[in-house]
């Protein structure tokens, strides 16, 4: 069969899952030859010799697995980063919170900045891409997510700039002064019902307790009690109310909520007021 047959046949199998089958089928298609779209464009008519591969590929796809987790890279922030099983698969609004911490972190001379849950590393890696003279220490409680982080730092030539450590929230974290926290942190209820495709996805970093923002709450009070000055965060779209009503119980000096690209309400950044109360 020739690649153009293949893509008419296989992506038959992926209409049910996504709306771009015969886009999806190419992925999969220059996955297996490592080859890219230009090549695909100059050799449609030749025969495909992979077929029995494509075909476990295709199938595996039809039970909604992430195509990220087949070719094992996403892209982000218009850069290419490696994937893995058992890491959360970047998402694009994260893009936002890396726009809005570097919109805050240029103003500042030599900053450091504190990560939690890194997951593949993509807020560390962009930040260290963004910023001049950043220091960052990203957390993970994953050992997945640290080693598939460390390599993603590395593919981008900056993990001088970057110590990664494994620590719950900030347990391992020796007392030292940091300019900024920043968080993707789970916070999805425990009893919500995640779409086909997420489920291939580790637990541990999106279900963030019984209402969802268990997690979100605990950053905050650790990072104003270590006196933190800025504190960014992604959030659910429906947890703008609970956490405006939270932020009663710090001295705030000033904090904004941000959309997302489909103007849900996706994250925050808080001014604390460093210091007692
Ligand atoms: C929503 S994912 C975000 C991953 C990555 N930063 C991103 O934006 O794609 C949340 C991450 O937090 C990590 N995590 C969950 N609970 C944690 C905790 N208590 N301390 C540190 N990291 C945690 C998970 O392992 C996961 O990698």
């Amino acid at each position: 069969m020739t690649i153009k047959d293949c893509i008419k046949n296989y992506s038959k199998q992926l209409r049910d899952i996504t709306h771009i089958p015969n886009k999806e089928v190419e992925i999969l298609i220059l996955h297996i030859l490592q080859k890219n779209v230009i090549w695909l464009h100059l050799h449609y008519n030749e025969e495909f010799k992979h077929e029995k591969e494509l075909e476990k590929l295709v199938k595996k796809r039809a039970t909604n697995y992430p195509m990220e987790y087949i070719t094992k890279k996403a892209s982000f922030y218009g850069e290419l980063f490696e994937v893995a099983t058992n890491v959360l698969i970047p998402r694009p609004e994260t893009e936002l919170l890396v726009e809005n911490a570097v919109e805050i972190l240029k103003d500042i001379k030599s900053p450091k900045v504190l990560e939690i849950g890194t997951g593949s590393g993509i807020i560390s890696v962009m930040l260290a891409k963004l910023v001049d003279n950043i220091k960052i220490i990203a957390v993970d409680i994953n050992d997945d997510a640290i080693i598939l982080a460390k390599k993603n730092a590395k593919k981008h030539e900056i993990e001088h700039k970057i110590e990664f450590i494994k620590s719950d929230l900030y347990e391992n974290i020796d007392e030292q002064i940091f300019d900024m926290t920043i968080s993707n942190p789970p916070y999805i209820a425990n009893s919500y019902k995640l779409p086909l495709n997420v489920e291939f996805e580790p637990r541990s970093a999106l279900f963030g307790g019984e209402v969802g923002d268990e997690i979100l709450k605990r950053i905050i009070d650790d990072t104003y009690n270590k006196k933190i000055r800025y504190l960014l965060c992604e959030m659910g779209y429906d947890q703008k109310k609970p956490l405006e009503e939270y932020f009663k119980n710090f001295d705030i000096q000033k904090y904004e909520f941000y959309k997302d690209y489909s103007n849900f309400d996706r994250g925050f950044s808080i001014k604390f007021i460093k210091g007692d109360k």
